[in-house]
């Protein structure tokens, strides 16, 4: 996974490649990492699917609940303590590596959660398998006063730098762009592994094979040349 953060002037864009693993099986090519805590407060996750998934959802409601009680719009700062607690209160068993962006009435504010609960406050941020060619990215083009474009563009490449360099990540770029007026989700804003027809026809007729020996075996003659292990 490759998760990322950018502020700009006027805002913060969080992005995130698609690729969903098992090991070293590649379980979901499209998957969506990006989630949604309150209209103008998003969260990008690595880790454990799972994990991710339902802490930014549970801390969703407690957010909301805590905004109906206030009777004011959600702040960024309380999304991520809500996270930290929750996630230090699990001694990192809870797989979930966080960035935290959005903006409220004190501003725009982007943080990372990790999963012993420990965070950062920063301009621009990097998580997962992929951080750190992600972060190359960023540490060689970030600049001060970025525009929504370049800093969408920054985003987008520093994604590209995790799927073309760490097996973990891979596929899509997914991005989201969180303005005072509203939050934009792009799915797939860049699809740079999409499959292309095969060259070739690779369908053989049978017998194409070529073999040296055939013998027929009969079932209850099976023990004597196959070890059945029982699983
Ligand atoms: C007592 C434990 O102390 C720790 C201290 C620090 C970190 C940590 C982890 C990360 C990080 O993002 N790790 C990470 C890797 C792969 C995926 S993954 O989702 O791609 N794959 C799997 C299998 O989870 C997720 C998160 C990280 C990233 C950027 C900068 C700093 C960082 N520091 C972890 C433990």
């Amino acid at each position: 996974t490759t998760i990322v953060g950018c502020i700009f002037d006027g805002g913060v864009v969080i992005a995130a490649d698609t690729r969903a693993t098992s090991g070293p099986i590649v379980a979901d090519k499209n998957c969506e990492k990006l989630h949604f805590i309150s209209p103008q407060i998003w969260c990008a996750g690595a880790g454990t699917a799972a994990d991710t998934e339902f802490t930014t959802a549970l801390i969703s409601s407690q957010l909301e609940l805590h905004s109906l009680s206030t009777g004011r719009k959600p702040r960024v700062v309380t999304c991520m303590t809500l996270l930290k607690q929750h996630l230090f209160r699990y001694q990192g068993h809870i797989g979930a590596y966080l960035v935290v962006a959005g903006v409220d009435p004190t501003g725009t504010h982007l943080f990372t959660v990790h999963a012993h609960g420990s965070t950062d406050k920063l301009p621009y941020v990097t998580m997962g398998s992929g951080s750190l060619a992600a972060m190359a990215v960023f540490e060689t083009k970030w600049e001060k006063h970025l525009t929504r474009e370049k800093a969408v563009d920054l985003c987008s490449e520093a994604i590209l730098a995790g799927i073309f360099n760490d097996l973990g990540s891979g596929s899509n770029v997914d991005v989201c762009v969180i303005t005072p007026e509203k939050a934009t989700l792009v799915r797939n804003r860049i699809t740079p592994n999409e499959r292309v027809p095969k060259e070739m026809s690779y369908k053989f007729t049978r017998g194409t094979t070529g073999y040296i020996k055939e013998m027929v075996i009969e079932k209850k003659d099976l023990k004597k040349y196959v070890t059945i292990v029982d699983l």
